[in-house]
């Protein structure tokens, strides 16, 4: 491997990645918001799904479909138990890649109860012929049953009672419009705030039964990226450091040792992010370098500099995509405790010479 690369065994436990595996998830469960007012931050999303909820509840009608978009770890799971929750009703789970065919999809709506939300995760990855049957049921509240095969195929239409499709998705940009139409309602999940986020661990630190200093959750806050996901996760390393190494208590001295154990700076970069912009940095003068060459210098495959490092790294304002390449920004030469010299890009500036702008993976593109 090239010089500072990593062991691609560390990318699976990342922690501070955006996703959750299936050990993760259930950990989840038990800290998620059941209900709307416990849910923090995303006011505006809160304030408008609030109002659509509660005219659904008063005209006693299943509200519009609904859209929620945004990077991993931002709570539209969460929200879609929760509108299920609000509305007194059941939720049916089910995920863009799990429906294999039309067929499929077409079982999961003609079980549907009356007022019944359907969930369904990363819709932007259903295949072509169940989303268009999503189209019927969504609009008309039908799907076309199809009997026979070939030229003697006939549709025998299956009419669905009034229900509600909840999509979830981290790539709106994918979503084809006329789907993305047929929602009455998107609410975009944006990153969090750190007060936001330390709101977040002192409730989950409440639900584990663990106490957190307030400068403890600060600090962790600080290193969570923006992800709830990511704070609740960093929440239980610090509390297995405060238990082993520790007297239990949650305290700035517990945070700090315990994410330095596990690699995660003090603005939540980890090695990846970091191994990026010191190849970035100091092997490229700071740029600019294409993705490939620079995936090949940290031992990475590009696809996962792009996907895991990169969309934290340029939202931070520590490295800008140009048509040219990659750039480290003053910021990140800063990061690094390096000098940078002189005509570094400033963090987060457009670059107005050629109408580009720096983009992140959930940009549309
Ligand atoms: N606003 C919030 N308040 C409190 N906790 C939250 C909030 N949003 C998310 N969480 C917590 O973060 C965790 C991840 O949230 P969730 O599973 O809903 O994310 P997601 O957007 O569905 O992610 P993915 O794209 O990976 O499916 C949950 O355990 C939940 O407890
Ligand atoms: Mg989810």
């Amino acid at each position: 491997m090239a010089e500072g690369a990593l062991d691609p065994q560390d990318l699976g436990g990342r922690l501070v990645g955006g996703g959750a595996d299936d050990v993760e998830r259930a950990a989840e469960a038990a800290l998620r918001p059941k209900r709307l007012d416990e849910f923090v931050g995303q006011k505006v999303v809160r304030d408008q799904l609030s109002l659509v909820l509660q005219a659904s509840l008063a005209r006693d009608a299943a509200p519009d479909h609904v859209l929620l978009s945004g990077p991993p770890g931002l709570g539209k799971t969460t929200l879609a138990m929760i509108i299920a929750a609000e509305l007194g009703t059941s939720l049916r789970v089910t995920s863009g890649p799990a429906i294999q065919h039309a067929g499929d999809l077409a079982a999961v709506l003609s079980s549907l109860e009356e007022g019944e939300v359907l969930f369904i995760d990363e819709i932007h990855r259903l295949a072509r012929p169940a989303e268009e049957l999503l189209y019927v049921a969504m609009e008309d509240f039908r799907v076309d049953v199809i009997v026979g095969k070939g030229a003697g195929a006939s549709a025998i239409p299956l009419a669905l009672p009034p229900f509600t499709v909840v999509g979830a998705t981290t790539r709106s940009g994918l979503l084809p419009a006329p789907l993305r139409d047929r929602f009455g309602f998107t609410g975009h999940l944006d990153f969090y705030s750190a007060p936001e986020l330390e709101r977040v661990i002192l409730r989950s630190a409440g639900l584990l039964g663990v106490e957190v200093q307030h400068d403890a959750a600060h600090e962790i806050a600080g290193r969570s990226r923006g992800t709830p996901r990511i704070a609740n996760r960093l929440l239980r390393r610090v509390r297995d450091w405060a238990q082993v190494r520790g007297d239990g208590t949650l305290d700035l001295r517990a945070a700090r040792a315990a994410l330095e154990v596990y690699e995660v700076d003090p603005i939540g970069l980890d090695r990846l992010d970091r191994a990026v912009l010191s190849a970035l940095c100091r092997r490229f003068g700071g740029g600019p370098v294409g993705l490939s060459t620079l995936a090949m210098t940290v031992g990475e495959e590009p696809d996962t500099v792009e996907t895991v490092a990169e969309p934290y790294l340029v939202r931070e304002g520590l490295v800008a995509r140009t048509p040219r390449g990659r750039v480290a920004t003053t910021t990140a030469w800063q990061h690094l405790g390096l000098e940078p010299p002189a005509g570094t890009w400033a963090a987060g500036l457009p670059d107005e010479g050629t109408g580009s702008r720096s983009r992140t993976l959930f940009d549309e593109v």
